[in-house]
């Protein structure tokens, strides 16, 4: 099967759909049918198989379920709790984080308007009196270029292994285009009820809202097709009653309060990431790389009873030297402004004052070197 190139998933609506008609194929053509598979005793055979090991790794997963719930929290919750996870996938750029962040109650992940930009799946954590669902927000599923795109990828489909539901994502200000039917392909493989959402319904009018809704409809199999504005808070609400009921019986999976288990660290660089990512364009945003080299506790002085300052030293690696200049700006104004937007969050966070120190560094084609992959976590 061909993946739709980046410029057709970017272009969104149906950027593919003229070009078929030239090649004579067109809606319900190669593209959609290359992957309905033959029918026949061998392939049941394999897919019985399949679902038996299925059911043992599920099985398994309740069982670790059970005993991590016992050791980590104590067993009082309410009798017919219920707690499992859910995967949020979709395209570049349609609101995932958004979504998962409004699910969860607090900015867990980072966003910005250019494709890409979340690069690992963050868990988030959304509490209920009677249930707990863990939201992986994931990277967007797109044709990969290079190394990182290909694990970013992988990362997906991991997602996708062992959850109790997906949430769809589809834009609602964008027609259901090929990088979204390559997807919808995908999940017919996934065991765990789909629930599609119709995302930034605020960008649209009602009689468009319909017209997407029934596309969906015709997209594939869902326990659930929900409309929601994450910017907006509208319906989210409605999103998480759906979600909570496909949760099976379990103890809760993570203590009260937590909403994330990504590390300190982790959220100290995605918050300077976003924040570099604001206003650049074109190849810059995925050639952005963060990582907080160390952070040190200063002397306290002597006299003072406030807490000493925290030195947090952030290296934000750029793949060219041209890109180092444009992240730094003009003496320096654009990385004064990334430090000043993304040291405000990390105050937050950590609940006291820091003393942000980024430098910008230069590591040739990271995207593609494993060793350079490697040790920035991917
Ligand atoms: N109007 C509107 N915009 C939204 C909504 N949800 C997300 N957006 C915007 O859409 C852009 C992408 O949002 P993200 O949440 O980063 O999208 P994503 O799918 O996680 O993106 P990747 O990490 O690139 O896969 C941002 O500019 C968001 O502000 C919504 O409900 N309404």
């Amino acid at each position: 099967m061909r993946f739709p190139s980046d410029d057709e998933l970017m272009a969104g609506p149906n950027a593919l759909d003229g070009a078929l008609e030239d090649e004579g194929l067109g809606e319900g053509g190669a593209l959609v049918d290359d992957d309905a598979a033959p029918e026949g005793e061998g392939l049941e055979d394999a897919d019985s198989a399949i679902a038996e090991s299925a059911e043992a790794e599920l099985a398994d997963l309740r069982r670790l379920r059970a005993d991590a719930g016992a050791g980590l929290v104590a067993p009082e919750y309410p009798e017919g709790f219920r707690a499992g996870f859910v995967s949020v996938v979709g395209r570049p750029n349609v609101g995932k984080s958004t979504l998962t962040n409004a699910l969860v109650g607090e900015k867990i992940a980072i966003t910005s308007g250019r494709p890409e930009t979340t690069r690992h799946n963050i868990r988030g954590i959304v509490h209920r009196p009677d249930s707990q669902i863990v939201v992986v927000d994931t990277p967007g599923y797109h044709r990969p270029r290079t190394l990182l795109g290909r694990r970013l990828n992988d990362m997906v489909r991991e997602a996708l292994a062992e959850v109790d539901a997906v949430v769809f994502c589809l834009p609602a200000d964008q027609r259901i285009g090929p990088g979204d039917r390559f997807i919808a392909r995908e999940l017919r493989d996934v065991r765990a009820p789909k629930v599609a959402v119709a995302t930034k319904t605020d960008l649209v009018g009602r009689e468009r809202l319909v017209r997407h809704l029934l596309e969906i409809d015709r997209l594939g199999e869902w326990a659930a097709i929900v409309p929601v504005s994450a910017l907006a808070g509208e319906q989210v609400g409605e999103l998480a009653d759906v979600l909570a009921d496909l949760m099976p019986p379990s103890p809760p999976l993570y203590p009260a309060g937590d909403v994330t288990d990504e590390s300190r660290d982790t959220l100290i660089a995605e918050y300077v990431r976003e924040a570099a990512l604001e206003g650049v364009r074109d190849e810059l945003p995925h050639s952005l790389a963060v990582q907080v080299e160390e952070i040190a506790e200063r002397e306290p002085r002597p006299g003072r009873t406030e807490p000493p300052l925290l030195d947090v030293r952030v290296n934000i690696f750029v793949e060219r030297d041209s890109q180092k200049a444009i992240v730094i700006g003009r003496r320096g104004t654009r990385l004064k402004e990334i430090g000043t937007r993304s040291r405000a969050q990390i105050e937050r966070l950590l609940g006291r004052r820091v003393f942000l120190d980024l430098h910008v560094r230069t590591a040739k084609d990271w995207q593609s070197d494993p060793k350079m992959l490697g040790r920035l976590g991917f």
